[in-house]
């Protein structure tokens, strides 16, 4: 058996969402990944980083394709490339039988680059140039391919500088349209890592951006890794720091694993009481959207709120959740009330629910605004000045808008808010002084003041209706019961803060998430009721485990 070239020493990838490591991680944008990149290796002998990174690979394709004999590494031309050519010398001395297509001229190619493939051409790699017979003959060659070959996309990574066009989006349709399995290296070419969206396509033509199976990050992984279309096209993200600091640089954003969760789902005290744990209000509920409330309701109950209300804004269909009698119908509290208690407005509230925002915004001790209060207030300048008074006095308020309701509130369109998540969701959070979750895949948490955070958890089994409604009762739920512990344990009175917001929202969407993905790993569709039952028991499985 031929024995691995690999640097025993070196710790190996690590799954970035799958792991048990519930750690926030810090990414880091292409700029700032550079950056990390220049500080690193002066302090290092050349070409270091790349030998890292080439290990990193190599033993990564091997444990994800074992059985695969022949790799077919795809090549650009700058560093990216350099991290295939320096794989592929280790792979080629670990037996497998490796061949680099390159798209590149020697002369441009940056110094580690070069000496990578170098590297891998005195270990015997065979390299195919790809000019216009190299490209045939690699479509040849990958249209034949099954699962069984290995493909590496180390065509484009952080260096990304405009939409791929030309001769490079040809070879990502070739290798998109091929059975092989394929793992790119740092980011799917193609893909915008700044953002996870894909930059604007050349006149006419749809972005061309591998859909990989398992995508390596090197150094700090990307934030448009981790949302947007990102998750897509990377498939399963595994990432290796090449053992260095990643701290040395400030990151621009962060995945959110757990860790706030943890601190907000604390244990429940002996001697605690429903009294401990606040009261929650959910007003929504016009006209044929009833269900939208209950869904909220059901969700803060199961996530421990300590009394849960409910009040519809259609008078007809004022009865109780017989399935949940724990849930109390009832009329909007008086200021005073509202001023100790968690609201959630807008889950199904139609129109109707304008009329309640006033009072909402001038006295609720904490507040959720979801749904149609944020067409409301997009809407009613009256009402933004409101949200703005509020925010200017200290009261928090998380507002939770899907793409579409972030776009009327920032007067763009929803594609637009999808080109840069962080910074739609940033900006709402600076306008009103408020927490914003930016709803989608990678639901994006911006406060003011803080960099933002992704969500890494959940599936598409929550690209359903009703499922928004769920978060924002989670969300009211947890935020009440941590709200309320917090004063608790600060025996006096505790100013609510951004903060407390900012954890439990943190909290609620990893909750929200992880639900669905235990109950639907393959991410079918989930009905949102299932998902808002399950809530309670998602909680159970962690404490449980917590205490093992
Ligand atoms: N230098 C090092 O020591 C290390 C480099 N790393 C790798 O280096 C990568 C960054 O390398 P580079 O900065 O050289 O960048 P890339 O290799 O990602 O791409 C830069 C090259 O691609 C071209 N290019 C950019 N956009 C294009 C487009 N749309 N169509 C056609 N050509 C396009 C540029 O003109 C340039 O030649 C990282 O993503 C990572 O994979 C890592 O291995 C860490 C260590
Ligand atoms: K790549």
């Amino acid at each position: 058996m031929t024995p691995h070239p690999f640097d025993a020493a070196s710790a190996p990838p690590r799954s970035v969402l799958t792991g048990r490591d519930r750690s926030n991680l810090l990414l880091h944008d292409a700029r700032h990944g550079s950056e990390l990149e220049r500080l690193h290796a002066l302090a290092l002998p050349p070409h270091t980083l790349m030998q890292r990174a080439g290990q990193a690979l190599a033993r990564l394709a091997i444990a994800l394709a074992p059985h695969s004999r022949r790799i077919e590494i795809v090549a650009g031309p700058g560093n990216n490339g350099g991290d295939g050519f320096e794989a592929a010398a280790l792979l080629q001395q670990a037996g497998k039988t490796v061949r680099v297509w390159w798209l590149g001229q020697p002369d441009r190619q940056p110094a580690d680059a070069g000496a990578a493939r170098l590297r891998a051409l005195a270990f015997g790699v065979p390299v195919v140039p790809i000019d216009d017979t190299g490209q045939t003959l690699l479509q040849d060659t990958l249209s034949r391919c099954d699962h069984g070959t290995l493909v590496i996309d180390a065509l484009l990574g952080r260096g990304l500088n405009r939409a791929a066009d030309g001769r490079i989006a040809e070879l990502i349709a070739t290798i998109n349209a091929s059975a092989a399995a394929v793992l790119a290296v740092d980011l799917p070419s193609g893909l915008n890592g700044d953002t996870g969206s894909w930059p604007p396509a050349p006149a006419g033509g749809a972005a061309a951006v591998i859909d990989a199976d398992w995508t390596l990050a090197l150094l700090s992984p990307a934030p448009g890794l981790f949302t947007g279309s990102g998750r897509d096209h990377a498939g399963e993200i595994w990432w290796h720091d090449l053992a260095v600091d990643l701290q040395a640089v400030p990151a621009q954003a962060v995945l959110e694993r757990g860790a706030a969760f943890d601190a907000v789902a604390v244990p429940r005290r002996h001697a605690q009481h429903k009294g401990s744990f606040g009261d929650v209000w959910v007003i929504g509920g016009a006209a044929s959207m009833a269900g939208a409330a209950w869904l909220a309701a059901r969700a803060a109950l199961q996530c421990g709120a300590g009394r849960v209300y409910v009040d519809l804004l259609d008078a007809r269909s004022r009865h109780a959740d017989t399935l949940h009698p724990e849930l109390m119908p009832g009329a909007t509290p008086d200021a005073a009330r509202l001023g100790a208690s968690t609201v959630v407005a807008g889950c199904g509230g139609g129109t109707d629910i304008a009329a309640r925002l006033p009072s909402l915004l001038a006295h609720a001790a904490r507040l959720v605004l979801d749904a149609d209060a944020l067409n409301a207030i997009a809407a009613d300048p009256a009402l933004d000045r409101a949200l703005r008074a509020r925010g200017t006095s200290g009261r928090p308020t998380v507002m939770t808008p899907h793409p579409l309701e972030a776009a009327r509130l920032l007067g763009c369109s929803a594609a637009d808010v999808q080109r840069n998540r962080f910074e739609a969701a940033q900006t709402l959070a600076d306008r009103w002084q408020v927490v914003v979750v930016l709803k989608g895949s990678g639901s994006v948490i911006a406060a003011p003041g803080e960099l933002p955070s992704i969500n890494g958890s959940g599936n598409a089994a929550l690209a359903t209706p009703g499922s928004g409604d769920v978060l924002a009762g989670c969300l009211g739920g947890l935020w009440s019961r941590h709200a309320s512990t917090r004063r608790d344990a600060a025996s006096g009175p505790h100013a609510d803060s951004l903060q407390t917001a900012r954890q439990a929202t943190l909290a609620a969407c990893h909750l929200h998430g992880a639900t669905a993905q235990a109950l639907s790993p393959q991410a079918e569709a989930l009905p949102a009721a299932r998902v808002a039952e399950a809530l309670g028991d998602e909680l159970r499985r962690i404490a449980a485990a917590r205490r093992a």
